[in-house]
């Protein structure tokens, strides 16, 4: 049995004075070990064990309310803006724990930067919107806010289209388009991780392929965990696949592997269309 979410590599080393350890030689990037969550009283996962490999793209599939977006966000810690959640076990990035007492919350958002389904610009110019983060963290220079901008809107592949109006509002641009700014925004930090909750799923064919698209090149450079309900885009997009049902995650491994060969009958049957 191949599995790219492999057992889980927990190893110690000298923190950082961001509270973060350098990743020691091959380590994944990122890895999820025996997570409960629990919304109040209600459980919503159960036991939850993957690891998501150092560059590559893990997509998170599987029906309405089986836990999917709820892992993403314990992933970024967005759960914790949610009165009366509860995690058990241990998230671990380049082998430390974010639940770790201490940690440094705006420091893991800047490394584990977030998507969401529907983009949020700012009403703000396309420029301000990219260097929001930076410039709260105090850069201030205008070269090196203009290199980042640059460089940002090129990586998400929105340059050449918005290049000539840097200083009009984002709220004039298309769906498509603003998404592709959050993308450049969330970028402008300098993550380690992004994390994408169906990130095409508001978009017409041709904006949904040129999200696919960048995420194909952007893993060059990010480990990027995607939420998504479209099982086509998990096949085209995605490395390794994790299924979920009910909370639990029911199988997970290499993506083509996952779609041609499931070890289990519920991600069969899934896959297959019998339900969700
Ligand atoms: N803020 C919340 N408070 C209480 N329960 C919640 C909250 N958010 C999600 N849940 C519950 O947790 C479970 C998992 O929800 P989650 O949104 O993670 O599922 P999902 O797989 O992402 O679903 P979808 O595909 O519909 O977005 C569901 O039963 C949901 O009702």
């Amino acid at each position: 049995m191949t599995r790219l979410f492999s057992d889980i590599i927990v190893t110690r080393a000298a923190s950082n004075s961001a509270g973060f350890t350098a990743a020691p030689p091959g380590a994944d990037r990122l890895a999820v070990k025996d997570v409960n969550f629990w919304y109040g009283p209600k459980q919503a996962l159960f036991n939850i064990s993957l690891t998501v490999p150092e560059k590559s793209v893990a997509a998170f599939i599987g029906p309405s309310g089986c836990g999917k977006s709820t892992l993403l966000r314990c992933i970024n810690r967005m759960n914790d803006l949610i009165d009366g959640t509860r995690l058990g076990g241990h998230i671990l990035l380049e082998g430390r724990d974010i639940y770790a007492p201490g940690l440094n919350l705006v420091d893991l958002r800047r490394r584990v930067g977030m998507v969401f389904q529907k983009s949020n610009p700012f009403p703000k110019s396309i420029y301000e919107n990219v260097v929001y983060g930076p410039r709260v963290s105090g850069v201030r220079d205008r070269a090196r806010l203009d290199h980042l901008v640059e460089r940002c809107l090129k990586q998400s592949a929105l340059w050449n289209e918005v290049k000539d109006r840097l200083h009009a509002s984002a709220l004039e641009l298309s769906g498509g388009q603003q998404q592709r700014l959050c993308i450049a925004r969330a970028l402008a930090t300098d993550p380690e991780v992004l994390l994408m909750d169906e990130p095409a799923s508001a978009l017409d064919p041709k904006s949904t392929q040129a999200i696919e698209d960048l995420i194909f090149d952007l893993k060059r450079d990010y480990t990027i965990v995607i939420v998504t309900h479209n099982m086509q885009q998990a096949a085209r997009v995605s490395d390794t696949t994790a299924f979920f049902y009910e909370g639990r995650l029911v199988e997970s491994g290499p993506t083509e592997q996952l779609f041609t060969h499931p070890r289990e009958k519920q991600t069969e049957d899934y896959i297959t269309g019998r339900f969700g």
